[in-house]
């Protein structure tokens, strides 16, 4: 077994488990580095793992300068994507009450996740998911937790690329007064990706520090502030039932031959049933809801990268980060579904913004939603870019300097590898889906519940302790998730169903 990050390991807490060969005795580091970041040695587990009697023993050659607030947007960006323009779908295939009793649970546990990973990274003194693998299980946990990052990271930055694809040759459009499309390369979703790839997202992407993105998370999540704003006004402006729906009610009833009243009735009651918001619902969809909410509230790759930045971090400070941030997006999450959901009710596609698309392709306020919302995600794609070249990195060239050239060429190679997914494989989309339901609740449930109980001194919690028993609850809770939503794709597929597509 590989030694583990020396330069991270200040004060080792043996879990009484499988320290031996893991752990060795701590020494202080020279030479060795973490992998990303500025040249921090040993001092950051110091700093992190004790209350250290003076600031220059808390970090010496790297302090984290993230504000609190930056810290706060940073992570609700990461929080906030393509996620959102799922939810409408889920509450139509729930209804509003068991929606909202999911999405509780769901901001809840991933809360309580998030509270699991800081409390093992404060017992090891590591603030890298990959690296509590390691501690947990040796290379295949570091290997696993690696592996789980990545997929679901590129998944989400291709569901955001796939977006820019889709959409942005439609504002193009309608800027210019076009009826239809033209043939010229500004209206090529593929060009557009690719500009966009290499003029916005590369150059934040080669930020060498999270921190420095707190500004575009900020506007990020105002242009997403936005997009929630014009879905409750719409709500008021959309007819219900849509003008094409009202024509096919019409049409089915007035093949039916009844007098003039009865049709009238008849339209009238449908239309009603059409525009009723239902509060309970179960049907064939409704499995997929889990799956749409885990994606959306998946932030744990960002939180120890944006917990490593933090000014004075703390764990209690850093959970504050978390709980605000999750707490921010659950009312803009529930807000967009229920108002996406009372506008277009049952008739709701599994991408609300396409829905828009239904009532009027050239309105105004829905092509500044469409710009918002792709503002939005472009400025998410660095952040989500993040943890997967340090994954990489702690994968390939664990204990090596920071080296510009490396951190620019996993960008760039990074990138092109999505971009040539989202241009040349966009049917590949809905193998994410797959992924979503395998490496979300990996992300969320199990890892930080089994890399705790690993991990947590047999001492200081016993395997028969309160929060031991309730982690490996919550990783037996994911496993079931996990095997439900992929038992439901399957049978999805098998059955030819699948309406719900996409990577959210
Ligand atoms: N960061 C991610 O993995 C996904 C994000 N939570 C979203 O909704 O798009």
């Amino acid at each position: 077994m590989e030694a583990p990050l020396q330069t991270e390991m200040v004060e080792l807490v043996p879990n009484g488990k499988h320290s031996e060969g893991l752990l060795p005795a701590p020494t202080p580091m020279a030479g060795h580095q973490r992998v990303e970041g500025p040249r921090r040695s040993c001092v950051e587990g110091e700093g992190f793992l004790q209350k250290s009697p003076s600031k220059e023993q808390h970090f010496t050659d790297f302090e984290g300068k993230t504000s609190f607030g930056m810290s706060v947007f940073n992570l609700s960006n990461a929080i906030m994507g393509s996620g959102i323009l799922g939810l409408a779908y889920a509450m139509a295939n729930t209804g509003i009450i068991l929606f909202l009793f999911l999405l509780t649970a769901v901001a809840l546990l991933s809360s309580y996740s998030i509270h699991l990973l800081l409390k093992s990274s404060g017992i090891v003194g590591i603030r890298a998911y990959e690296q509590l693998g390691y501690r947990a299980f040796g290379t295949p946990g570091k290997l696993a937790a690696a592996l789980a990052i990545t997929l679901q990271n590129i998944g989400a930055m291709s569901s955001y690329l796939y977006i820019i694809k889709s959409e942005l040759p439609l504002v193009i459009q309608t800027f210019l007064n076009l009826e239809e499309q033209t043939s010229d390369w500004y209206m090529n979703g593929n060009y557009l990706v690719i500009l966009v790839s290499i003029t916005v997202i590369l150059p934040l992407a080669l930020m060498r520090q999270l921190g420095y993105l707190g500004y575009s998370s900020g506007f990020s999540l105002s242009c997403m502030v936005f997009f929630l704003i014009a879905v409750i006004y719409k709500k008021f402006h959309v007819p219900c039932p849509l003008p094409l729906n009202f024509a096919n009610i019409t049409g089915n009833v007035s093949l039916i031959e009844v007098t003039k009243e009865e049709a009238q009735l008849q339209v009238e009651t449908e239309a009603t049933a059409l525009c009723t918001p239902s509060y309970f619902t179960l049907n064939s969809q409704t499995a997929y809801t889990i799956p749409i909410m885990a994606f959306a509230f998946v932030c744990h790759p960002e939180v120890l990268p944006i917990y490593t930045e933090l000014k004075d971090p703390s764990k209690k400070k850093m959970q504050h980060i978390s709980n605000l941030s999750i707490a921010v997006m659950y009312v803009m999450y529930f807000l967009a579904a229920l108002f996406g959901y009372l506008t277009f009710y049952d008739g709701v596609e599994s991408e609300l913004l396409h829905t828009y698309s239904k009532v009027d392709p050239f309105d105004v306020l829905i092509l500044c939603v469409r710009v918002a919302v792709l503002t939005a995600v472009t400025l998410t794609v660095p952040i989500v870019l993040f943890p997967v070249r340090r994954a990489i990195q702690q994968m390939l060239f664990k204990n090596q300097e920071f080296n510009w050239l490396r951190h620019t060429l996993i960008a760039i190679g990074l990138l092109t590898c999505i971009n040539l997914l989202v241009i040349f494989a966009p049917n590949i989309l809905g193998i994410f889906g797959v992924i979503g339901a395998t490496s979300a609740p990996c992300l969320i449930f199990i890892f930080p519940a089994i890399f705790y109980f690993r991990i947590m001194p047999t001492e200081k919690e016993p395997a028969k302790s309160t929060p031991k028993i309730l982690a490996l609850c919550f990783a037996v809770l994911g496993l079931l998730l996990m095997t439900m939503s992929l038992s439901f794709i399957i049978i999805d597929w098998v059955s030819g169903t699948d309406r719900h597509g996409g990577s959210h």
